[in-house]
């Protein structure tokens, strides 16, 4: 199987770096005709797969989504990785967990055990209970040659308030890509927003010089940054992309996906 970095890299070799969000929203189900429930969640989650199978590498599942639906959304999100990870999808469960150090194990091995229905290829995290909360889950994550997403400078027009605060000499966001690169062991990337001014996150370090760990940049599409644009957002660090896309590749429903998947790539 090898590294996840290593499988990451393969997968963006093969079919570049669009990774297609599985956002199962009262929203999406409609456009979809789909009912709002767990097995409509089921039924997006399988149809979008199958979608990306043989035309894009990368899914990822937003938990929310299937969370709502309690017992039967988490059947229906084990269905669809499963589905995923048969059809060689890299899976990245878009969980954000963050907790103390023994809680995250529980995330670990949740997300990553060997038995786990859950079994993801990565892990977004959040590293706000400190940098050595996270330590049990690296572990854990390097075990199964698994990867993590640290959020640095996340996509929303709110991330600043906490993300541009100051710990000595540099932002929050910049400390979190340090600290991916620290402690990561290349295994580590980092969530970077593809709508944000990298420069006021004060990581504009990333366009200047390839920061050499994996960006899960969403924000292009329906939030309004350009695919057209990743390499003027991204510069020197546009090769570590994944461009992740939700709404955008959705719309129109279950007709438009491959077309819009592959008007997508002829974009990069
Ligand atoms: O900074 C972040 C981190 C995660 N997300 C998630 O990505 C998708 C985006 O959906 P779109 O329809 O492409 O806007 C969604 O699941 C978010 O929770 C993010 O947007 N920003």
């Amino acid at each position: 199987m090898g590294k996840f970095s290593a499988r990451l890299s393969r997968s963006v070799a093969e079919f570049g770096p669009i990774c297609l969000g599985i956002d199962p929203s009262e929203t999406e189900l409609g456009n979809f005709d789909l009912p709002d429930s767990a097995a409509g969640a089921r039924e997006y989650g399988l149809r979008l797969v199958n979608a990306a199978t043989g035309l894009i590498g990368i899914v990822k599942p937003q938990i929310g989504f299937f969370e709502r639906f309690g017992s039967l959304g988490y059947q229906a999100l084990e269905e669809v990785i499963t589905a995923a990870r048969d059809a060689s999808l890299l899976v990245i469960a878009d969980a954000k967990r963050g907790d103390i150090g023994t809680t995250m194990l529980g995330y670990a091995q949740g997300w990553f055990g060997d038995d786990s229905p859950l079994r993801s290829d990565a892990l977004t995290v959040s590293g706000y209970l400190g940098p050595s909360s996270l330590a049990e889950t690296l572990d854990h994550a390097l075990d199964v040659q698994a990867g993590l997403f640290l959020l640095a400078a996340t996509s929303n027009p709110e991330a600043g308030e906490l993300q541009k605060g100051m710990i000595g000499s540099q932002t929050v966001a910049s400390r979190a890509i340090e600290l991916a690169s620290e402690i990561g062991r290349g295994e580590i990337g980092v969530v970077i927003g593809a709508t944000q001014d990298l420069e006021e996150f004060g990581i504009g370090r990333v366009k200047e010089s390839d920061i050499g760990i994996p960006i899960l940049a969403p924000g292009f599409g329906a939030q309004g940054a350009l695919l057209e644009n990743l390499e003027s957002i991204f510069g020197a660090s546009s090769g570590r992309v994944i461009a992740a896309m939700s709404r955008e590749l959705t719309r129109g429903g279950a007709a438009k996906l491959v077309r819009n998947i592959e008007k997508a790539k002829e974009k990069l």
